[in-house]
């Protein structure tokens, strides 16, 4: 091995800024292994979070840059991800087969929490990792509407529930369980124990990442939710409105108040977009979403438009993701959901569970 060579290497490596990491790939530690001799270089990258097309393109910059360098004739760079279990909130029990839960919430109804959360957990899953999405609005169930579900959960041996498969992700909702007309009876502690019950007694198979749908609002429920469940990182999801983004303000708060790390905002329904003429206007003001993030000195994750499409493919149960994943309104939420992965990375981890999945590597 040539240690002038490998350091030209960890130099350049050192220039190299990842914008989902937010840094360059040395401070990032995403080299996994690193072979340099007579010119010719061999590099594995780990980029730590679900990376899908997107590796293959960093592989081919990192290749392009690398070759460029004088003494460096071949360059065969590969890039995959590892997705670790991140540290929880002290003294809570891990849910069985669940690395890393990421909570959505909002502080009001109707900001579109359930469609960003559906839309995140497909993307996840599009990009390569094994997730799982619970939905714990007790009160107004979507999950299984959005992911076009019917029927009822099975349970395994009487009392583990085995969720719902949808679109390649294991489910489980309220709405597999009970009658549409009886989530509102449940009161505040049922609906805490409803939860736990959904969370510990799913069988949820070698999870990465499993995303919770909140219930709406900052109330009690909410506070306890948070205290309760095992959460890795949260994601608040609100809308530039002014109104909306005094009541983000308490989604974030309360997070912080828990101990769990807000991994950022999400901005939705940013600018509109004309569905006859594709003219895109921010009808109720521009950047809220990053003033937020700003003040609370977390990240905006991403900003997505208030476009017809979202509407129709959620109420046709194939959200964005899964009905038009090459277009521009998913590449919108696969910004958000890398922005996720890459903010959770950077979480500490959780030495007591056990080691990451490494992946299939893309080149
Ligand atoms: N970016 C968007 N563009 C267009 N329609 C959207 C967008 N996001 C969500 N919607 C639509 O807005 C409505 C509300 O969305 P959703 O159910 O996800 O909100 P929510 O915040 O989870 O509401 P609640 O928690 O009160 O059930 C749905 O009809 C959904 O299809």
């Amino acid at each position: 091995m040539s240690d002038s060579l490998k350091k030209t290497v960890e130099t350049e490596l050192g220039r190299f800024n990842e914008p989902y990491l937010d840094t360059d790939l040395m401070s990032a530690r995403a080299v996994r292994s690193l072979e340099a001799e007579e010119g010719h270089v061999k590099l594995a990258l780990d980029l730590g979070f679900p990376c899908g097309q997107y590796g293959q393109q960093l592989a081919e910059r990192v290749r392009a840059m690398l070759e460029a360098v004088s003494g460096i004739d071949r360059a065969d760079v590969t890039v995959g991800f590892s997705v670790a279990a991140r540290a929880v909130q002290p003294s809570l029990k891990r849910v069985d087969g669940v690395r890393n839960i990421i909570a959505v919430a909002s502080a009001k109804g109707g900001v579109g929490k359930s469609t960003v959360a559906a839309n995140l957990a497909l993307a996840l899953k599009a990009d390569g990792a094994s997730v799982g999405l619970l939905d714990a609005d007790i009160y107004g169930p979507s999950q299984p509407r959005l992911m076009g579900i019917e029927g009822r959960a099975q349970a395994k041996d009487g009392k583990t529930l085995l969720p719902m498969v949808a679109h390649g992700l294991q489910t489980m909702s309220i709405g597999y369980l009970i009658d549409k007309e009886s989530p509102a009876i449940l009161r505040g502690p049922m609906v805490t124990s409803a939860l736990q019950q959904m969370l510990f007694q799913t069988a949820w198979d070698d999870l990465d990442y499993l995303i919770i749908d909140l219930p709406p609002g900052t109330g009690d429920i909410q506070l306890t939710l948070a205290q309760k469940i095992p959460v890795s990182g949260a994601v608040v999801v609100t809308t530039p409105q002014d109104l909306a983004l005094i009541d983000a303000r308490k989604g974030v708060e309360m997070f912080k108040k828990v101990n769990v790390p807000v991994l950022g905002i999400v901005e939705n329904m940013s600018t509109h977009i004309c569905s006859k003429c594709g003219h895109q206007e921010a009808i109720f003001g521009a950047h809220g979403g990053q003033t937020l993030a700003d003040e609370y000195d977390v990240d905006l994750l991403g900003e997505l438009p208030l476009d017809i499409a979202i509407r129709e493919h959620s109420d046709a149960g194939t959200p964005t993701v899964v009905a038009d994943p090459e277009g521009a309104l998913a590449a919108a939420y696969f910004d958000v959901s890398r922005n996720t992965g890459a903010r959770l990375a950077r979480q500490k981890k959780d030495y007591a569970s056990k080691f990451p999945n490494i992946k299939i590597e893309s080149t």
